[in-house]
Formats: C-alpha cells, sequence, structure tokens
C-alpha cells in the first residue's frame, strides 16, 4: 500500500503526535527524491530500527550552488511513492515549499571547521543549505533516529555535528553506500548520465581502489593521487575536483593511512560531477 503523502506540517505533526504518545520511535530518511536502492537501504535500515518511518522529499533550492544543477535535478514523485510502497513506511513528506521557507525566513544553520574543504570548498554554501533544511526536517518530524548515506560522507558529519552542537534529540546513523555491479556510488544524478558517460564514470570506483591499496603498500599519497587523476582523465573524466586522503572523524587531511581514514574523489564526467568515498 502507498504511505500518505503529506505536505502540510500541520498533517505530519497530527501523525507524530500520536505516535509519540504510544511511545513508537520514529525514523527519518530525508531525501531529494529520485529513489534508486541506495535510498531504499536507508529506509530499509529506518524500517528495522524504529517503529514508525517517515521519508522526506524536498528538492532544497538553498543547498544548490548551481541554477542549472537544480533546474536539472530529476523530479520524479509519482514513481518515488511507487517505489516506497513494499516497504510500508508510514509517511511521505513532501512539504510545499513554504513550510520549509515561509515568507521573511531568515535564519541559517552554519557548520563550521567540516564544511571548509572537499565539498563546501568547491561548492560554497553548499552545506548551510545542507544544515539548515536538515535542522528544519529534524524537528518537523520529531524523528529520534534519521538515517544518512556514507555516500555523501561529509554530509553525514556535518549533519550530526549540526544536531549535537543543538542538542536535537536526534540519533544519526550512516549507512554503506550501496553501488552498481561496475562500483559506481549510485546516485540521482547518474541519471542524466549518457550510455558513454556511464561508461567513463564506471572507471571510478576501481581507480579509487587501486590508489588505497597502493597506499597500504606504504606508496606515498601525493604521488599516487597525481597518477589516479591521470587515470581518471585517461578513462574520459573531464575534470578532476579533488582527491584527498583524511581522518575519517575530524576529515583532517592526511598523508598515510595511518588511522582511520577515508579517500575522497569528486570528478566530472560527461557533464555530471561525480563524488565517491572508500574507507582505506
Ligand atoms: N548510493 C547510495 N548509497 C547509500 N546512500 C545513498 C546513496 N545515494 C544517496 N544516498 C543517501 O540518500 C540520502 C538522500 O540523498 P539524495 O536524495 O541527495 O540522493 P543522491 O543519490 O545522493 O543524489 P545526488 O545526485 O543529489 O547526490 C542521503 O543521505 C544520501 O547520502
Ligand atoms: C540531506 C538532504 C536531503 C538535505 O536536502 C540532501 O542533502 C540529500 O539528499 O543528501
Ligand atoms: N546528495 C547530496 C545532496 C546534494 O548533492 O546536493
Amino acid at each position: 500500500m502507498t504511505a500518505p503523502i503529506l505536505r502540510r506540517l500541520s498533517d505530519l505533526r497530527a501523525l507524530t503526535a500520536n505516535w509519540r504518545k504510544n511511545g513508537e520511535a520514529i525514523g527519518v530518511v530525508p531525501t531529494m527524491g529520485a529513489l534508486h536502492p541506495g535510498h531504499l537501504s536507508l529506509v530499509e535500515a529506518a524500517k528495522n530500527g524504529t517503529d514508525r518511518v517517515i521519508v522526506t522529499i524536498f528538492v532544497n533550492p538553498t543547498q544548490f550552488n548551481n541554477p542549472e544543477d537544480l533546474a536539472n535535478y530529476p523530479r520524479t514523485e509519482i514513481e518515488d511513492a511507487q517505489k516506497l510502497a513494499p516497504y510500508g513506511v508510514d509517511a511521505i513528506y513532501v512539504p510545499d515549499p513554504d513550510e520549509i521557507y515561509p515568507q521573511g525566513f531568515a535564519t541559517t544553520v552554519s557548520v563550521t571547521g567540516l564544511t571548509s574543504v572537499m565539498e563546501g570548498e568547491f561548492r560554497p554554501g553548499h552545506f548551510d543549505g545542507v544544515a539548515t533544511v536538515v535542522a528544519k526536517l529534524f524537528l518537523q518530524t520529531q524523528a529520534d533516529r534519521a538515517y544518512f548515506g556514507e555516500k555523501d560522507y561529509q554530509q553525514l558529519l556535518v549533519v550530526r555535528r549540526m544536531a549535537r552542537d543543538l542538542d536535537i534529540p536526534i540519533e544519526v546513523i550512516g549507512c554503506p553506500t550501496v553501488r552498481e555491479p561496475s562500483g559506481l556510488a549510485m546516485s540521482s544524478r547518474n541519471q542524466r548520465l549518457s550510455p558513454e558517460g556511464v561508461e567513463i564514470a564506471a572507471h571510478k570506483h576501481r581507480i579509487m581502489l587501486d590508489l588505497a591499496n597502493a597506499l597500504k603498500n606504504g606508496a606515498p599519497f601525493d604521488t599516487l593521487a597525481a597518477q589516479a587523476s591521470t587515470d581518471l582523465l585517461a578513462a574520459g573524466f573531464t575534470q578532476v575536483e579533488y582527491i584527498q586522503l583524511r581522518c575519517a572523524e575530524s576529515l583532517n587531511p592526511l598523508t598515510h593511512a595511518d588511522r582511520p581514514a577515508r579517500l575522497f574523489a569528486a570528478a566530472w564526467a560527461d557533464g555530471v560531477r561525480l563524488i565517491d568515498n572508500i574507507p582505506v
């Protein structure tokens, strides 16, 4: 059965008030829609971890630094509701824009430190948009647990920091990246790749794994990152924005994987910006 689609906060609150009264734990899966198996893995984790599950779908304009990216973002609400039907979620919250940004909205939630590198550096303003909308979604849903993908690993850390700093009583849970058979991290933006673009993008994960393996064997990071960049361009990527090795908790830069580390990369193929990260 398809879950009810709620567009007004008052309707959502009526449901959650009942659930809370019954002592039921609420899980939320925030998304921008165009659902794929990566999103559905978060829904599954939420179903296993809580009594009631809300999936939110909101293409948040304030986190898009690039107007063309916002205009081209896929919007597939009917298909999304159909994909969620087998999971038995309790509500799909698709807020009307004025529920998130009412007339005169003048508040920004801004996390410092973690946001100054990688996605924060290459997408100015992006994390302010994310932190602000996610804070609102946490407060509006009053969820006990929130599920985020490690595909957007920096976002996961930023959101966790924001919830802790603001004393929002929610547990932020990270879930592993779901990949295509080629290793390509699933992403709504992959829909924009042409068949040739898909073939090019398929090289990214292997190039990152090769770098990670060479690093474990003691080779210096800078040399390996330069080689990986060359390999991406040779595979057909048009631009490599960054390849970085960072501490998995602080995101401080590392030169060796001598503590829990992650390798991050952002590169363009076929006009689409693709990000990924793997543990090292
Ligand atoms: N392949 C994936 N595996 C696990 N989680 C994922 C995957 N792709 C997205 N998610 C998670 O789903 C949530 C919603 O993400 P979003 O709606 O932006 O989808 P997306 O596929 O990441 O789209 P985009 O193209 O904007 O990157 C986020 O927590 C994100 O990390
Ligand atoms: C968390 C999120 C739904 C906030 O708009 C978005 O950044 C996303 O889909 O990852
Ligand atoms: N998937 C993270 C949200 C974004 O790219 O805007």
